[in-house]
């Protein structure tokens, strides 16, 4: 007899452990005592702080672990895999925001504002970027205090003063970092280490300079929630705590987001949530993206060295065209997921042309399956080296594979079909730009030369581009065209 432990041959590299290992679900175990129909693979992710519109270092994390999802439903099963994505709808940036760019208002309102509208175009970028909507998104202002299941950051909070892991002191709740034997696990941080690089002065009120923020008192001009230690708001990291045991419980299987959260964000989080919950372990994978860079660098909103997605999907600041939402996500995906990314037109060039080449290759076929070694490269740590090669060459020779393994990474052709300048360059009747090249000439012949011009801007704007020239033999004005793409 042969028991189903959920190895399905996904290896992932995990943060805590620095390796690559097989990846088997919590709950898939013969001992779990789980019926088969009510078994899950819990992920969670990092999502947006809603102040400002994203960039595309941003949608990073979001496509690559949008990839792992669709690879975890297509082994498991959808109906098998949970993903929650926070919104974190409360924060410091968000209030100095709100300030500004509503001042008319009052505050509660003016951050309703901001949120709303930075939420709502969240979605809308994620959308066009081909990513599905995560099982759960909840927003932390929901989980503050009072949530009916208990499932609140006031309650959490309160549990962690109650063990003796967290203390109040100059009007806030903090984290105690040495009642917690291994804090610093996940970024292999000592805590002397930590001590030695503090400065003293400006945290007189921590007892260790590590000490972090779980609740701060807040004035009557800032937003705020009644608690047992007064009218305040909670610090970053005791969101996903919350809300991660309130959608997958104490200890789940995958939890994600860019390699800038592994220290301090995700190993607050681990304190939090084992110290809470007398677990050894929040999650069992720890996976981070690496950077998208521009010349070396970080794209970073503090940096000013951003595009968002927006300006690349709805106007031509960078590069002079606009990117089709699967180019920018192919863009993304040509390279593996812990390497850094230097952003360039070029790659997005480059990922254009590759969808040309798909494009062309599976026009009119219906999709199959993906590959077996499409699979198997994706299951390999997300291996983007394997996974283009064999994108390569299931163009050559299985066009069906290649569509289905595309839609397995959320590639969407018809998609870029609809929004691709290339793409309506592809699309036109050579015939019927013959006959306006013939006409044109009839045009230049008589001279009109208005009409001449008329139809080689009404050519150009498709993308085609004509070069006038003699026929060496007969001394005639001939006329070639190639398609150029729009920039
Ligand atoms: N250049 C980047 N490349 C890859 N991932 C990034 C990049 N910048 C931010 N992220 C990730 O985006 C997610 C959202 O983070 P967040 O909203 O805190 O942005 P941020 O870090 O404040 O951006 P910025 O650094 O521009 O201020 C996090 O998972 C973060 O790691
Ligand atoms: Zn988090």
């Amino acid at each position: 007899m042969t028991s189903d432990d959920g190895f399905r041959g996904l290896h992932l590299f995990n943060t805590m452990t620095r390796e690559k290992a097989p990846f088997r679900p919590l709950d898939w175990g013969p001992e779990g005592g789980i019926s088969e129909g009510e078994r899950q693979v819990r992920i969670y992710v990092c999502g947006p702080t809603v102040y400002d519109y994203a960039h595309i270092g941003n949608a990073r994390p979001v496509i690559v672990f949008d990839v792992l999802f669709r690879l975890l439903r297509h082994l498991y099963g959808a109906e098998h895999v949970t993903y929650v994505r926070n919104i974190t709808d409360v924060d410091d940036k968000i209030n100095a925001r709100a300030l500004r760019d509503h001042p008319e208002l009052p505050l509660n309102e003016a951050i309703r504002k901001v949120t709303e509208r930075t939420a709502a175009q969240f979605e809308a970028d994620v959308a066009t970027l081909g990513n599905l909507a995560p099982t759960h998104q909840p927003r932390a202002t929901d989980f503050v205090t009072g949530h009916p299941d208990g499932h609140d950051m006031v309650t959490m909070i309160a549990r962690l003063i109650a063990k003796g892991h967290a203390y109040e002191a100059g009007g806030e709740v903090l984290f105690d970092v040495t009642s917690m034997d291994n804090y610093g696990g996940l970024s292999r941080r000592k805590l002397e280490d930590m001590r030695a690089g503090a400065r003293v002065a400006v945290d007189a009120h921590k007892k260790n300079p590590g000490d972090f923020v779980l609740w701060k008192q807040s004035s009557p001009a800032e937003p705020g929630w009644d608690s047992p230690w007064g009218r305040g708001r909670p610090g970053w990291h005791i969101e996903c705590s919350v809300m991660s045991a309130a959608y997958l419980g104490e200890t789940f299987d995958i939890h994600g987001g860019g390699l800038d959260l592994i220290f301090p964000h995700h190993e607050n989080e681990i304190a939090q949530s084992c110290c809470a919950h007398g677990t050894d372990q929040m999650a069992k994978v720890w996976m981070h993206n690496g950077f998208l860079q521009v010349e070396g660098r970080k794209m970073s909103k503090s940096e000013g060295n951003f595009f968002t997605v927006q300006q690349l999907l709805e106007t031509e600041v960078f590069g002079g065209r606009r990117w089709p939402g699967p180019v920018l996500r192919l863009a993304m995906l040509m390279t593996q997921y812990r390497e850094p990314i230097d952003f360039s037109v070029k790659r997005l060039e480059e990922a254009d042309d590759l969808l040309a080449g798909f494009a062309r290759a599976a026009a009119g076929i219906e999709a199959s399956a993906p590959s077996a070694a499409f699979v198997a490269a994706l299951s390999d740590d997300l291996a983007s080296a394997a996974m283009m090669a064999e994108l390569h060459a299931l163009r050559k020779s299985d066009p069906a594979a290649l569509k289905a393994s595309l839609d397995l990474i959320g590639v969407d052709l018809s998609d870029w079909q609809a929004s691709s300048a290339s793409a309506a360059a592809l699309a036109l009747d050579p015939a019927a730009i013959d006959a306006a090249i013939a006409t044109r000439l009839d045009f230049i012949r008589v001279k009109n030369f208005a009409e001449a011009d008329r139809i080689r801007e009404e050519l150009a704007e498709k993308g085609v581009v004509l070069t006038d020239g003699k026929d060496p033999e007969s001394g005639e004005r001939i006329t070639r065209w190639a398609v150029k793409r729009l920039r």
